[in-house]
């Protein structure tokens, strides 16, 4: 294995518990979505976000707009329309105070030291760009985006499709042998790798998947850097 340059993190099951996803930020998006497009459907970045679920959904007025979005929640799917509100709802919630990030607490020690030996940083997330500046930026350890070099979301390709690994790599510049992803996710590992990127699979809470040609680390303090 070559040594690493550059090091791409995913969030959820990652960096923190699904719990904290499926039981904290997912609910603060559904219970404030109606209310939230009613109060901000004039602003630009809104309407964008509408018209853009309009079409991805196909359908025509506000309200089956805001209903598709949360069937789309309902449902965990990462569309990036819905991707984009929530990073907007959840901002609210972040500078409110409401809402702080929980990371596994071996991350930010992590992130630090990778971080002091050079190794860039970046996250490839389904969350919005602007989402995980909100999520790294108010965590538990507090702000952490100094650390990070970049920031990727659907808007470059779904996470389990090869492109968008090569899009990436190209983006920052490094070749894909030196750069390491870390998922909870095996088919977002195995797009990864295809695109000649080296790999490690976060078995997080014990939930180790069948055999593959992933390594795998519990901590991020376990993770092979080379
Ligand atoms: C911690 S959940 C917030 C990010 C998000 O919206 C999401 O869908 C998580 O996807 P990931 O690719 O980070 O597993
Ligand atoms: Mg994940």
């Amino acid at each position: 294995m070559m040594p690493v340059e550059a090091i791409v993190l995913d969030i959820e099951g990652t960096t923190t518990s699904v719990a904290f996803a499926t039981g904290v930020l997912y609910p603060y998006a559904r219970e404030r979505l109606p209310n939230y497009v009613r109060r901000h459907r004039n602003e630009p970045e809104v309407a964008a976000i509408m018209d853009e679920a309009r079409e991805a959904g196909g359908v025509w007025n506000d309200e089956a707009v805001v209903v598709r979005m949360c069937h789309w929640m309902e449902r965990d799917q990462k569309v990036t329309p819905l991707k984009a509100l929530q990073g907007l709802i959840w901002e609210e919630g972040y500078r409110n105070g409401e809402l702080v990030t929980p990371l596994y607490p071996d991350v930010a020690p992590a992130l630090r030291d990778w971080h002091a030996l050079g190794l860039r940083l970046y996250i490839y997330s389904s969350g919005s760009v602007q989402a995980q500046q909100q999520i790294y930026g108010h965590t538990d350890a507090g702000d952490l985006t100094p650390l990070l070099s970049g920031y990727f979301d659907t808007r470059t390709g779904p996470k389990r499709e090869v492109g968008s690994y090569r899009r990436i790599a190209e983006a920052i510049g490094v070749t894909p042998r030196r750069i390491l992803f870390l998922s909870d996710v095996r088919e977002e590992l195995d797009a990864a790798r295809e695109a000649g990127w080296q790999t490690v699979w976060m078995v997080r809470e014990g939930l180790a998947g069948p055999a593959a040609a992933h390594r795998r680390a519990t901590r991020f303090d376990q993770v092979p850097l080379r």
